[in-house]
């Protein structure tokens, strides 16, 4: 077993009042909730707090967590968040395929942090990297629209992959599974149909035929039917499953893609898509944001919140997923051309179709995965947007990052990107 875990262990307990100020907007800011908790509690000196909080951190440092696909795009934002606003942590675990070099620089935190080399399909891996964990988050995924890996690799590792880490909690007596779903479970739909500020009850048909939404429903279901089957020791699982929209931040690679797209095309992109079609965006930090403070709340509200699902929402723009785009790219130089999609939509389509051909006849020689594909069209051609608080009346939530400061975050990131390797 000792074969796959690695070698990133370390300790190193520190008071943890050191922490306050980390970010500048907190709701659920913990060394305020002591403060609070301190004067409700008539202490006078500041011996007597000194002592006091000593002893909180001592006795409050006792969960372990576990975060698959924990280098990712959003798993790495989940994990920084983690250590930074989860102060009753005593262990992180990091599962992931492939582990980022990054992980070497949390070793100067005072949590234990275990990364761990593994794959969610294999179900003894999972298994051993679960046993002794209080919360799991499970992010890991194969997110492909672009046809990279094949319809049987999807389910395996989205529908297999979520089997075995349920599996897991129950044969381990891990209580508490967090699943980070995706709007796409609901839509948009193979019609077309709009979902314009919908909520998690707004009625939609959601049809899919794509492997990658088709994969994330019927992982979504099992996650929500395992709510309450009793976990090794007796007690009840409580899961429940965030949906994002399509998430943007620092890391974004697909952002990533179309800024070099542009800058190859001379700092200019072309538009597709209607400005009128609009696309719902959630900034990273608050989806990351969010898994904290459900993993934190599903234990005290279990009740309410198990079985539950939640789409991820901030205060992001409604807006076509170009134009949200150019919020970014436009201040790194980048200019989005026409008012209207310069080319008509049939030929669109066609060429969006002609993709999917050309990938097909090539594949046996290389992978052609362009951007445009007739799902990827589809997707951003249709209005899917939401509009909900239920985040916020089931366990507290308001978005840490203001849309301005996820903006200034995104910009600043897009900046620093190397502009030669295009
Ligand atoms: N990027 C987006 O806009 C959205 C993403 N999501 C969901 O969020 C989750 C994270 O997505 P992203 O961070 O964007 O993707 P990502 O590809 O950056 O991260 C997924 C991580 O899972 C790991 N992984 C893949 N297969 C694995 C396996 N067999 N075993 C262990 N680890 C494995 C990858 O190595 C990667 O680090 C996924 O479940 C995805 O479906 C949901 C909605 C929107
Ligand atoms: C790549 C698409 C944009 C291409 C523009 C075109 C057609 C002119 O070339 C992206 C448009 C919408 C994106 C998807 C959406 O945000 C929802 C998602 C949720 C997920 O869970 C995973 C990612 C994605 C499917 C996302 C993927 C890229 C787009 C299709």
């Amino acid at each position: 077993m000792e074969g796959w875990r690695l070698v990133c262990s370390w300790n190193g307990h520190e008071g943890r009042s050191k922490r306050k100020g980390d970010y500048d907007e907190s709701l659920a800011d913990w060394p305020r909730k002591q403060e609070d908790s301190l004067s409700a509690a008539g202490l006078s000196s500041l011996g007597q707090w000194l002592q006091q909080d000593m002893a909180d951190s001592a006795q409050a440092q006792k969960l372990v967590y576990l975060v698959t696909g924990g280098c990712g795009f959003l798993g790495e934002h989940v994990v920084r968040m983690l250590l930074q606003r989860e102060p009753r942590l005593r262990e992180l675990r990091i599962f992931d395929l492939q582990l980022g070099p990054w992980l070497e620089e949390l070793k100067t935190g005072p949590v234990q942090v275990t990364a761990i080399q593994g794959d969610v399909t294999q179900a003894h891996e999972v298994i051993a990297a679960v046993a002794g964990a209080h919360v799991v988050i499970h992010a890991a995924g194969l997110v492909d629209v672009f046809g990279r890996a094949s319809p049987e690799t999807i389910h395996e590792v989205n529908v297999q992959g979520t089997k075995n880490v349920i599996e897991a909690c129950v044969q381990t007596g891990t209580q508490f599974l967090v699943y980070t779903s995706s709007m796409e479970v609901v839509g948009p739909n193979v019609k077309g149909h709009p979902f314009y500020r919908g909520n998690e009850d707004t009625p939609y048909e959601a049809v899919h035929r794509h492997p990658y939404p088709h994969s994330k429903a019927l992982a979504e279901q099992l996650v929500l039917k395992a709510n309450g089957r009793k976990v090794r020791g007796g007690l009840p699982l409580v899961t429940c499953a965030l949906r994002p929209t399509g998430i943007y931040g620092e890391g974004h690679q697909i952002m990533r893609d179309i800024y070099y797209q542009g800058l190859r095309l001379g700092g200019r992109l072309f538009r597709a898509i209607p400005a009128s079609v609009e696309h719902g965006r959630v900034y990273v930090g608050n989806v990351a944001w969010m898994h904290v403070l459900v993993a934190r709340e599903l234990e005290q509200r279990a009740a309410l919140m198990g079985g539950q699902v939640y789409f991820c929402y901030d205060e992001s723009p409604y807006k076509s997923y170009e134009d949200f785009n150019m919020e970014f790219l436009g201040p790194c130089g980048l200019r989005l051309v026409g008012t209207h999609p310069l080319l008509p939509y049939w030929l669109l389509m066609l060429l969006a179709a002609l993709n999917a051909l050309l990938q097909w006849l090539l594949r046996p020689l290389l992978l052609y995965a362009p951007l445009l594909n007739p799902y990827t069209l589809a997707v951003a051609n249709t209005t899917f947007t939401v509009s909900t608080n239920k985040a916020q009346r089931h366990f507290g939530y308001e978005p840490l990052f203001s849309w301005e400061d996820s903006r200034t975050r995104t910009i600043r990131w897009v900046q620093a990107m190397d502009g030669s390797a295009q």
